[in-house]
């Protein structure tokens, strides 16, 4: 008989199953268990700087582009040191319709409010770290985040995992479909700007990112009792090329490490916040930077944002750009398949950017 199941989609990775930070924070505690408990205090609440990111307008940058304006060249110039210096950015003018942002939102919402029993059924499992929980969770010891997150791979089609998706409610799911072409269309465009700034073949960027891996990572963090030793999401480096992640609501908790110093990122209802992902570090041969981010959490207000990370097609080998390496007569980092690159990071605990030392070439 002839066989017509299709391969299953590939296993990035597992994480060890906790239990819910959300469920915990909604009993009257006035400690965090010692598994949440960072010492010496984690969190940097007394001395997070006010320096505010850079801000560019996309419309200028993608209207423009075709006019190679002077109001172009200035923009793709902000959105070059704003890559080289800060790896770290907000948009504006982004063009992703306000009510699909905010339908998308609500439906998030929904989702971290389902009943328990409801969100069981959307558990991660032991052999597969989509779902709810949380990621990069290797031992018992391991200290956790003050969070709950729902991961999920969604580009392209044939990664996705079904019976994930068949679970989702079908309003979440058209929202999730409807918001993740969209991010797609705008990580593809802003990487097409990059690559002009970079100097690189704009044509081997599109070629490696025209049918990326493209997941979302939706968390929440519960308000927590002793914020001070807590961490929302601990430092960490995102592995993919660009991030572009939507603020659910004006609670701050996002800080990015800018020169030693850690600095808030104060949410912008009209903006979304992008940052340069290790692949995009390997890809620019070290000319952009990932930068190390974190999240930190409070006594009074609940946080929640979603992260969709956009890496390059499967198939393709991750390294610096052939055209770069031309330019600048070195390259910076090793080559290795995507697929072997993702497996690794995803089979360790999160720290800092300590996976990019692998990819290095000293
Ligand atoms: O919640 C945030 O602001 C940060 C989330 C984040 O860094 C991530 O999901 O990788
Ligand atoms: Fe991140």
């Amino acid at each position: 008989m002839e066989n017509h199941t299709r391969e299953p989609p590939i296993n990035f990775g597992r994480s060890l199953i906790v239990p819910s930070v959300q469920q915990l924070a909604s009993q009257p505690l006035t400690r965090i268990p010692p598994r949440y408990a960072h010492h010496p205090a984690a969190s940097s609440h007394d001395h997070a700087h006010t320096l505010s990111v850079p801000v560019i307008d996309l419309h200028c940058l993608f209207a423009e582009a075709e006019a190679n304006s002077s109001a172009y060249s200035s923009e793709l110039n902000k959105l070059h040191t704003a890559s080289k210096e800060w790896g770290f950015f907000q948009v504006i003018n982004h063009g992703i319709n306000e009510s699909l942002l905010l339908d998308f939102k609500r439906e998030i919402l929904n989702l971290f409010n389902l009943p328990m029993e409801e969100k069981l059924k959307l558990w991660q499992e032991e052999d597969n770290h989509e779902g709810f929980g949380q990621l990069f969770v290797v031992s018992e010891e391991q200290k956790l985040d003050w969070s709950d997150m729902f991961y999920i791979t969604t580009l392209p089609h044939d990664l996705r995992k079904p019976q994930l998706f068949q679970k989702l409610p079908p309003i979440l799911r058209d929202k999730l479909e409807a918001y993740s072409m969209e991010i797609k269309r705008l990580a593809v465009a802003i990487l097409g700007q990059m690559a002009k700034a970079l100097g690189m073949d704009t044509e081997e960027m599109s070629g490696l990112f025209q049918d990326g891996v493209q997941s979302m990572r939706m968390n929440y963090y519960p308000p927590c009792p002793q914020p001070q030793m807590a961490l929302g999401f601990s430092p960490h480096s995102d592995a993919d090329a660009l991030t572009i992640l939507y603020q659910l609501n004006e609670t701050p908790g996002l800080q990015i490490r800018k020169d030693g110093k850690w600095v808030t990122v104060q949410p912008r209802a009209d903006a979304l916040v992008v940052n340069i992902g290790d692949i995009l570090e390997i890809v620019s041969n070290g000319v952009y930077k990932s930068i190390e981010h974190q999240a930190i959490v409070n006594s009074s207000n609940e946080r929640m944002s979603v992260a969709t990370f956009y890496s390059s097609n499967m198939g393709t080998e991750l390294g610096p750009a052939r055209s770069l390496v031309a330019r600048h007569n070195v390259a910076n980092y090793r080559r290795v398949p995507l697929e072997t690159y993702f497996k690794g990071f995803f089979a360790r605990k999160l720290d800092g950017k300590s996976y990019l030392d692998f990819m290095k070439l000293e």
